[in-house]
């Protein structure tokens, strides 16, 4: 079994190994290392088996966002006609948005936000599904429509964008000569499929007649560059409507989208005090597929590193207290982090309002284009430490907002140094991993007679993006373990460009990381919230149909939940059929489950199980898990084609696009195809549901 040192001895120990090599590095008047001592980002989440964005089967099975997000409940009311809701709110432009967790939505509102302020255009944001396509074809000729979506699964629209993108895709005619357009898309190109949805989109507007006034956007996640592309991409457009359309750009000063008022005498029972937030009136109802508090019955350490203060842990919660609440094997589990105490204090501090951080606060939406997106009422705290992702680098749109808030001379200057252009912004993180209070904590270094303590609150709840869920694959099985649920997180800090020796812990990991039982009693247990997620990863119904399985890191995480539950039923005198699982490791240390996978195929799974391991930092050769399939490609072929094996994947976009090259070269080589031929075959695996991903980012 996998090391169980507790909590409290060996990932204290980890953490504060980290925190030490931090703070030495530190020169306490050298605000040029502050990245060093950040805690959290939201890309470090990219490891493990964190789904940092989304999981590809959320849509396919799940409460689409908006009406988990209660907007679908504003939408009853609403008419689902686009072209009613324009000339109810005399709106002039149109904002589609189709997004699975966030990025798209929140460029969408900054858009909308900006055409105002610059153009005093009249935006309305539209919530792809809220809306029937049809009804474009009856919107005024004046209206500008923009649509902002990402791209999901395997080249899938976001799932409040799916009937949108069906209906475009499957009709042959609509009369759109009266529209103008512009797209982004929010997209990776580690995934095949890179920007699906937007081009799409942009070819069905097309074919309808529509008219597009500037070329499609496309922003990278694989480059990090989706916000730079964004901002290039909006300054594009800008230009067109000032240039093309004739409108005049306006003074441009900060606007806040929401008003912040005290309410000192709230009762604290009124406060929203860290349960996750979900806009509007939620349609999900607690219980059931909601989101719930969860204790965590046990945290240990699957393996440590502490040379390359990295670990895996696995953290169990029990559902117990929730009989509504059921998962399936290879199911997502979706975990709302905590933002640590020290970065809550370090914001407050440098804001200045230590002592109203208790205080009630109500806050409520300025603008009539979209819904408020903290709740309220709540504490300045609370916000920080629950609601907004306050350990995510800023964008340079903030370092550049933050300067017309300056209030001197000299950091207003040296913000706008810094943000002014794209390669001169990135240069600069390559040394500073700047967060919201660093950058206000660095201005205070330039120039230390400032304070910051007249930046208003609503500036800081525009500013930062809200806290969004990490998604986990299940590590167990339901019929093994029905009630306690498991998940392999990946707990590796990222490290600066420019200073490799700087570490910066992601967010949920080493939130997860330090949430263990501490005492006697399960309610001393710290709780979760959380909420399962079903995905399509499903084992085949049939026990018997042979499985083929690839898995880097923790994307062993669903492969063992599979592994328990066919041993479960052999032992129960089912017949399973024959499994093999690649499993890439960076070492032999790094070799996750590895007494567990034994155990079982020596045991239950006898003559069932084979395992390929790959390592690729073993020493000597470098083997990566597509090269060991690679060299079994006759045994996959064969299994997938004449066996009728199922074929999954599990782990980090690269791996899986490395993985699904060699497999494609490998049945061309192996059943003499051609390539479109291969990818047929795989299209066609997949629509018999023989093909499974789940991979992220
Ligand atoms: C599970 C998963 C699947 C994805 N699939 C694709 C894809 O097929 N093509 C693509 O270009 N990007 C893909 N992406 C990248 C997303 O489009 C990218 O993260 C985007 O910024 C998300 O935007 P959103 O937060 O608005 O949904 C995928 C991301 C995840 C997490």
């Amino acid at each position: 079994m996998a090391n169980s040192l507790t909590l409290s001895d060996s990932q204290s120990q980890l953490w504060n190994d980290v925190v030490q090599s931090i703070s030495q590095s530190l020169s306490p008047a050298d605000l040029l290392l502050l990245p060093l001592v950040a805690l959290g980002s939201a890309y470090v989440i990219n490891r493990g088996s964190v789904f940092p964005k989304s999981d590809p089967y959320r849509y396919k099975f799940f409460e689409r966002p908006q009406q988990s997000s209660g907007a679908g409940v504003q939408s009853q009311s609403r008419s689902r006609n686009i072209a009613d809701a324009v000339s109810q709110s005399n709106a002039d432009l149109v904002v589609f948005w189709g997004s699975q967790s966030g990025t798209a939505e929140g460029f969408a509102q900054r858009l909308a936000r900006e055409s105002h302020q610059r153009f005093k255009l009249k935006p309305i944001m539209a919530d792809l599904s809220d809306y029937d396509a049809e009804s474009l074809a009856r919107l005024p000729a004046s209206t500008l429509v923009i649509f902002i979506v990402s791209t999901y699964g395997e080249g899938d629209p976001s799932d409040n964008a799916q009937d949108f993108v069906s209906w475009m895709n499957s009709t042959a005619k609509s009369s759109l000569e009266h529209v103008r357009f512009a797209a982004f898309g929010c997209g990776n190109s580690n995934y095949l499929y890179f920007n699906k949805t937007v081009d799409e989109v942009t070819t069905a507007m097309s074919k309808f007649g529509a008219t597009q006034i500037l070329p499609t956007g496309k922003g990278n996640e694989a480059t990090r560059t989706t916000e730079e592309d964004f901002m290039d991409w909006k300054e594009k457009l800008f230009s067109t409507l000032a240039s093309d359309l004739g409108l005049s750009e306006q003074e441009n000063g900060y606007e806040p989208l929401v008003d912040v008022v005290e309410q000192v005498s709230t009762p604290s029972d009124q406060l929203h005090l860290g349960r996750p937030f979900q806009k509007a009136a939620s349609k999900t109802p607690l219980g059931g597929l909601g989101i719930i508090p969860v204790p965590v019955i046990s945290n240990k350490i699957l393996t440590q590193y502490v040379t390359q203060d990295r670990a895996c842990v696995e953290v169990t919660v029990d559902l117990s207290a929730h009989a509504q609440v059921k998962y399936k094997t290879g199911d997502h589990i979706a975990v709302w982090p905590e933002n640590p105490m020290e970065e809550v204090n370090r914001l407050i501090r440098i804001l200045k309002i230590e002592s109203t951080r208790d205080t009630a606060i109500k806050i409520t939406q300025k603008s009539d284009y979209d819904d408020v997106k903290v709740p309220s009422l709540t504490t300045a705290e609370a916000l920080f430490r629950f609601y907004l992702e306050i350990c995510s680098p800023v964008p340079r749109e903030t370092v550049s907002a933050l300067a017309l808030m300056s209030p001197s001379a000299k950091v207003k200057e040296a913000l706008n140094s810094i943000s002014k252009d794209r390669d001169t912004y990135a240069t600069f993180l390559e040394n500073y991993h700047l967060t919201l209070s660093r950058l206000l904590e660095y201005a205070v270094s330039l120039d230390p007679t400032i304070s910051w303590d007249s930046l208003p609150l609503c500036f800081v709840i525009d500013a930062l993006p809200t806290m969004q869920p990490r998604l986990y694959s299940i590590a167990s099985s339901r019929v093994t373990s029905p009630r306690a649920v498991a998940l392999a997180v990946s707990v590796k800090p990222s490290t600066l460009l420019g200073n490799p020796d700087a570490m910066i812990p992601g967010l949920a990991s080493t939130y997860l990381s330090t949430q263990g039982p501490s005492g006697n009693s399960p309610t001393d247990a710290p709780k979760l919230y959380v909420q399962i997620r079903k995905s399509t990863f499903k084992l085949p119904v049939n026990s018997t149909i042979p499985l083929v399985m690839v898995a880097a890191g923790t994307g062993i995480a669903p492969f063992r939940a599979f592994l328990h539950e066919r041993a479960r039923l052999s032992s129960v005198g089912k017949q399973v059929g024959p499994m093999i699982l690649f499993f890439g490791c960076q070492n032999q240390a790094d070799y996750l489950y590895e007494e567990e996978l034994d155990e079982l195929r020596l045991g239950q799974l006898t003559g069932k199980l084979e395992v390929v391991t790959a390592f690729s930092r073993a020493g000597g050769k470098k083997t990566y898990v597509q090269d060991m399939v690679h060299s079994r490609r006759s045994d996959v072929t064969r299994m997938l084609g004449d066996d009728d094996a199922a074929f999954y994947i599990c782990g980090a976009a690269t791996m899986a696009k490395a993985v699904g090259n060699v497999l494609t070269e490998g049945t061309m080589e192996v059943r003499g195809w051609s390539e479109t031929e291969a990818l047929n075959w795989r299209a066609i695996r997949k629509k018999e549901n023989r093909w499974f991903e789940d991979v992220w980012s």
